[in-house]
């Protein structure tokens, strides 16, 4: 196990920081002849990346990704896929005071007590930038995905509140995600969202989200007992996700408020579910069902409103951060919410079948 890698089967290693030369990921484990090109992986990159609206940051990436390995008259080969992003826009100079002091609310203090030394221009290796190379690996996740299930599958994310202002569940709507710039499914929030965003960046502040994520078309007998729960490894997923405070499994912390035969998914046959509080997952194995994840990230700690802190020496200081940064860094993380549950299902695709082989 490696702290910079997730995944049995289909294993991604990131690297890079955030104001490094570059960033990148190495997927090893994919199956051969798989057709796969740059032109699969960029468009879900540039659904991510940085400067695409005045409520995510100004840092300007074209997030262009290379294949430098894997691949071969455009189809993997059955060793290790290497994919690179060159970083050109970074602006380390904004970071001059936080060489010595640390952002409250940061990962700053707690690099700083482990190691010792850290990249402190922009977020260094704890940057949300790294998650650039989640979503690079989650489209050849999904390249697997429609090549081995089938193109019936669909995983899909959509920013469900900020600042504790929610959706109305009944007005979801996915083609509504896709046609404004915070990912909302209901067209109805769409307006009051972004006049609270504007509010928050005028002050300099910014602002906590939920966010949830989908998948269907998977079939069921995902994920083991008792350790290789899929949703063991989901919640993981979803937890590693810059600024995630919190994870939920279809009904999640909401369970803790129902009797028995309330939470009870009616079974028909076929067979059918007449509900899915479970998620999709019972007993940490996938049911065939839409599989539903859910969590809270944090408001961004890079704010421009002072905060006590101390510096490196342990005097007090504020600090207030300059810099460019996403009001909201929700909104950013629908498409790696997406990314990290491809990249889980796949594990999982790929696991199944070694053990209990295709079909059953
Ligand atoms: C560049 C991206 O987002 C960055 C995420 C980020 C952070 O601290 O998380 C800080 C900012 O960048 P910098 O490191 O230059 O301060 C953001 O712009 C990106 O996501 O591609």
């Amino acid at each position: 196990m490696s702290d910079n890698s997730f995944g049995k089967l289909f294993r991604v290693t990131t690297w890079g920081e955030s104001h490094g030369p570059a960033i990148g990921c190495v997927i090893d484990g994919c199956p051969p002849r798989l057709k796969l090109s740059e032109e699969d992986i960029q468009p879900w990159l540039d659904r991510r990346r940085p400067g695409q609206s005045r409520f995510t940051t100004q840092r300007r990436e074209a997030d262009q990704v290379r294949i430098l390995s894997g691949v071969f008259e455009g189809q993997t080969t059955g060793t290790p896929i290497s994919l690179m992003i060159e970083n050109t826009d970074q602006r380390s100079k904004d970071y001059g005071d936080i060489a010595t002091r640390y952002r409250p609310g940061h990962a700053d203090i707690a690099y700083d007590m482990k190691y010792g030394i850290r990249d402190y221009r922009g977020g260094g290796r704890s940057s949300a930038r790294e998650t650039a190379m989640r979503v690079a690996a989650g489209a050849v996740a999904r390249v697997l995905l429609k090549t081995l299930v089938g193109e019936s599958v669909k995983i899909r994310a959509a920013l469900t509140g900020i600042g504790g202002q929610t959706i109305d569940p009944s007005r979801w709507d996915w083609d509504e995600v896709e046609r404004n710039p915070l990912w909302c499914p209901d067209a109805d929030s769409v307006a009051s969202w972004e006049a609270l965003l504007d509010s928050v960046r005028k002050d300099g502040s910014s602002i906590g989200a939920t966010v949830e994520v989908v998948a269907e078309g998977l079939p069921a007998g995902l994920g083991a007992p008792v350790y290789g729960k899929l949703d063991v490894d989901l919640a993981g997923a979803m937890m590693g996700i810059n600024g995630v405070k919190g994870v939920e499994i279809g009904d999640g912390f909401a369970v803790a408020a129902l009797r028995g035969e309330q939470n009870a998914d009616p079974i028909a046959p076929g067979p059918q579910f007449a509900s899915n509080h479970a998620g999709g997952i019972l007993g940490g194995i996938s049911t065939g069902q839409p599989i539903v994840a859910r969590f809270a990230i944090k408001p961004t700690s890079s704010i421009l409103t002072p905060v006590p802190s101390i510096t490196r020496d342990g005097e007090s200081v504020e600090v207030m951060t300059k810099g460019r940064h996403d009001p909201c860094i929700g909104i950013r993380a629908v498409p790696v919410a997406e990314a990290m549950m491809a990249c889980v299902l796949a594990d999982h695709l790929l696991r199944d079948h070694a053990q209990c082989g295709w079909g059953r």
